[in-house]
């Protein structure tokens, strides 16, 4: 496979020509009379226009054919499992934990577009507020098809499987351990290598952005620097058929056209696809007593209009070292205000070492308890607090988010991986209320 370039940066105002097409960029202006090369130039609106300059996100594309060409949209059948009806089932607020999810057999080719299943969610695209969680579970590559969301920003997690995904901005690859976002209305195409699992936070209402820092200072967590944005690469080609298929208020479109939605010779803007490798993460930590809340590990984080409280933030639990004196050191006991949705990428999950595997996921519902094992239990409150690595290989995830998820009829049931008996791993904590003070 050839080495893909990256534009570095993010939130940039970046500019990219296709090498094969120098000069394709317009100099000094948006839209001559003729573009070079006599290309289309079509604007993508990421925010209001009149959204503050700081927060404003538009990027200009210089194509062969714009993308209004092509035939009217129909409905579309061919991904069963998306959905954003969150009353398919009675509300649960128990742990939920999921085994790994079945990747379908070789015998039966699925796409990442056929492969989507929506595990839960909450809200509205109609009217910008909500998220919804999917995983895709696929082993075919996108064949003449293109997908775009008209309902929300897309963060990719792969889990199992490198995709190619083909964006109109460029080619990107993506890797176990690496995450994308592709935003609203951006087209894209996946190409597989082979059984490819993952999940995906779509957030409905804005934008992903870097974590203020506060006092941690100008650097730290993900560095700006570390997101990659694919360079400008043009397909010339008569397509027949080629499929537009669009998620719009949360069901699926079709639309023909006779040509490769893959025709940006050249682009400028700071609306764009980007990918982010979890190997390069910062780690921040407490480096003397106590265990700090998870949102040190913020990646990405999508906020709402209430000040500091996240529509959804990504939040990653990388391999690090745990050196706390005199402390509990994994996650406390809680209760949240928030919903916690987690998966693992690989390795396992300090909390829950056993049951908790890669490829599942656990759901910890707005106000439900949870907290470490019983076995997690014991072994942290008696063991020597030396300096340890906390795993080399893992890398679990939460997407975490203010609004209160319902689980989709195939969460529940149709995907049979809900595991009945999660409970069972804190009956075993014993009651703890000594005669002695100090214990
Ligand atoms: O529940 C979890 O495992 C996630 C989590 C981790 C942590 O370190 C502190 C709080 C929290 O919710
Ligand atoms: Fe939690």
């Amino acid at each position: 496979m050839e080495e893909l370039k990256y534009l570095a940066g993010f939130g940039s105002e970046f500019q990219s020509e296709d090498p094969r097409k120098p000069g394709a960029l317009p100099e000094g202006q948006n839209n001559p009379q003729r573009c070079p090369y006599g290309l289309y130039a079509e604007q993508v609106s990421g925010t209001a226009f009149t959204a503050p300059r700081h927060e404003n996100k538009r990027s200009w594309l210089y194509r062969i054919r714009p993308s209004v060409i092509h035939k009217p949209f129909q409905k579309y059948n061919g991904a069963k499992y998306l959905t954003h009806n969150w009353d398919e089932q009675e509300p649960d607020p128990n742990q939920s934990r999921w085994l790994p999810f079945d990747i379908p057999p070789a015998e039966q080719s699925v796409d990442f577009v056929a492969g989507l299943h929506t595990v839960c969610g909450a809200g509205d695209p109609r009217s910008r507020n909500g998220i919804a969680i999917h995983v895709y579970l696929c082993n075919t590559s996108m064949d003449k098809s293109a997908f775009y969301s008209s309902d929300g920003d897309m963060l990719i997690v792969p889990q199992q499987g490198t995709l190619r995904i083909t964006t109109e901005f460029g080619i990107m690859t993506l890797a176990p351990n690496e995450i994308a976002v592709i935003q609203l209305g951006m087209r894209f195409a996946v190409a597989v290598d082979g059984p490819s699992r993952g999940y995906i936070l779509e957030v409905f209402d804005g934008h992903f952005k870097l974590p203020d820092l506060g006092p941690i200072g100008a650097n730290g967590l993900a560095n700006p620097r570390d997101f990659l944005t694919p360079v400008a690469h043009y397909v010339d080609e008569e397509i027949p058929g080629f499929k537009i298929l669009n998620k719009y208020q949360g069901s699926l479109f079709v639309a023909e056209q006779n040509h490769s939605p893959f025709d940006v010779v050249a682009w400028h803007g700071n609306y764009v696809p980007y990918k982010y490798d979890l190997s390069k993460f910062m780690v921040i930590n407490a480096v003397l007593y106590d265990h700090c809340d998870p949102s040190i590990f913020t990646v990405l984080t999508c906020q709402s209009t209430k000040p500091g409280v996240a529509i959804a933030d990504f939040v990653i639990f990388p391999p690090r070292w745990s050196v706390q004196e005199h402390t509990f050191r994994p996650p406390y006991y809680h209760r949240n205000c928030m919903s916690e949705f987690m998966g693992l990428i690989l390795g396992s999950y300090e909390a829950k070492e056993g049951g908790f595997l890669p490829g599942g996921a656990s759901l910890h519902s707005m106000m439900t308890p949870h907290g470490p094992d019983d076995k997690c239990f014991d072994a942290a409150s008696s063991g020597e607090l030396v300096p340890q690595k906390i795993a080399v290989n893992t890398q679990a995830f939460m997407f975490e988010s203010s609004l209160s998820l319902a689980i989709t009829k195939w969460g529940h049931e149709t995907c049979q991986k809900l595991d009945a008996k999660y409970y069972e791993c804190w009956q075993n904590l014993p009651k703890l209320f000594s005669e002695k003070v100090n214990v």
